[in-house]
């Protein structure tokens, strides 16, 4: 089996969390071959060692003369801000991953292909659904993928995290409609201190002093994946001053009669069978408990409530960073099986 090529495009917390993932949780058939990211490579070499939020980096990272040697393995390091220029085809990139959050439709991905590039996959949903050839939830569709797929999305990791609460809700229960409020670490486009740092004034307060509401469009991201729910779902996000590890307040009213102990039993039953992607704890736990928990989502059972019988409410945690970032490696290596049963096709025609 050939490992499937990768690029990482912007190397901030996704980009990292990538590079931990891969080198960190187990064999994978993927090489990361570049990075390409416009900061000095001495701070990228530091900021792969050392991580305020995940600790030191358990391997080995060296400075050599034109990117990093990673636990021995050579990654070249671009800090090209010209997509043109980026040398994809020369390196014989399989997949970019678009995680610099600054691009976001189908012109600027083709930058990345026509620069030699095979695929890339953006870390958040694209402007519209024109812009991609499929959005992709690990665990839910991606096995319908076909191999030909050239743009594709992951998604946000708010959507990777409830869809698949969703799934067994609206199989079981019939969803009739729903309110999800995400409780959000802070992010990067947040000032520590009041800055001008943002268009939206929200965004330009202090992410260490308050409590902000901000926008979000993860009720739009559910209903392009489950158009039975289009219309029906609506969504608010706050930020708060955490650094990492976030929850989806999610509220339903369904169709069948229920109660807390059936919801939860459902999801359990659902967890077994979704292995990576959906989880349920009974564990009193706080935010900081779920930091490096690879799974998509996890239903904290002692929150589940229903009202009723029919108004149900649910608290789902999930690492937003390490999760989302595996997801991303799953859909790599689902694409790499894919691109291998297509050249073994060949072979045999
Ligand atoms: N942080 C999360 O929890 C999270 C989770 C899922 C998805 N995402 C998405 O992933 C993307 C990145 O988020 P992040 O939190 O890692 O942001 P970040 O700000 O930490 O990282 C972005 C990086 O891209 C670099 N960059 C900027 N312009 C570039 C360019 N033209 N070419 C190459 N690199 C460039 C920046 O220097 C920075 O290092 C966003 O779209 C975000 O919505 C973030």
């Amino acid at each position: 089996m050939k490992p499937l090529r990768i690029a990482i495009n912007g190397y901030g917390r996704i980009g990292r969390c990538l590079v931990r993932a891969l080198f960190e949780s187990g064999p994978r058939q993927l090489q990361l071959v570049a990075i390409n990211e416009p900061a000095e490579l001495k701070t990228i070499a530091h900021l792969t060692r050392y991580d305020s939020t995940f600790g030191r980096f358990s391997k080995p990272v060296d400075e050599v003369e034109d990117g990093l040697l990673i636990d021995g393995e050579l990654v070249r390091v671009c800090g090209e801000t010209n997509v043109s220029k980026l040398p994809w085809g020369e390196l014989d990139i399989d997949v970019v991953l678009e995680c610099s959050g600054t691009f976001s439709s189908r012109r600027e991905a083709e930058q990345h292909l026509q620069a030699g590039a095979k695929r890339l996959i953006f870390s958040h949903p694209a402007e519209s659904e024109d812009d991609v050839d499929a959005t992709i939830v690990y665990g839910i569709n991606h096995r319908e993928l076909s191999g030909e797929e050239r743009i594709l999305s992951t998604g946000s990791c708010t959507t990777n995290c409830v869809v698949p609460v969703l799934d067994v809700l609206r199989h079981h229960l019939d969803i009739e409609a729903g309110m999800l409020n995400t409780i959000h670490s802070a992010m990067n486009d947040q000032p520590v201190i009041d800055a001008y740092h943002h268009t939206d004034l929200r965004k330009t307060r202090s992410a260490i002093q308050s409590i902000i509401p901000v926008d979000t469009g993860l009720a739009r991201g559910i209903g392009r994946f489950f158009p039975c729910l289009l219309g029906r779902l609506e969504s608010t996000a706050i930020r708060v001053p955490t650094v990492n590890v976030s929850a989806v307040n999610l509220t339903l009213t369904v169709a069948q009669h229920t109660d807390a102990a059936t919801v939860n039993a459902l999801i359990e039953q659902a967890a077994v069978q979704a292995g990576a992607v959906l989880g349920i704890t009974e564990e009193p736990l706080a935010s900081c408990d779920f930091l490096r928990d690879p799974r998509s989502g996890i239903v904290d059972a002692g929150q589940t409530r229903v009202a009723n019988g029919h108004l149900v409410k649910l608290l789902v945690w999930f690492d937003n960073e390490w999760a989302y970032s595996n997801r991303m490696l799953d859909v790599c290596e689902h694409i790499q099986t894919l691109d291998d049963d297509i050249a073994r096709a060949l072979v045999n025609n």
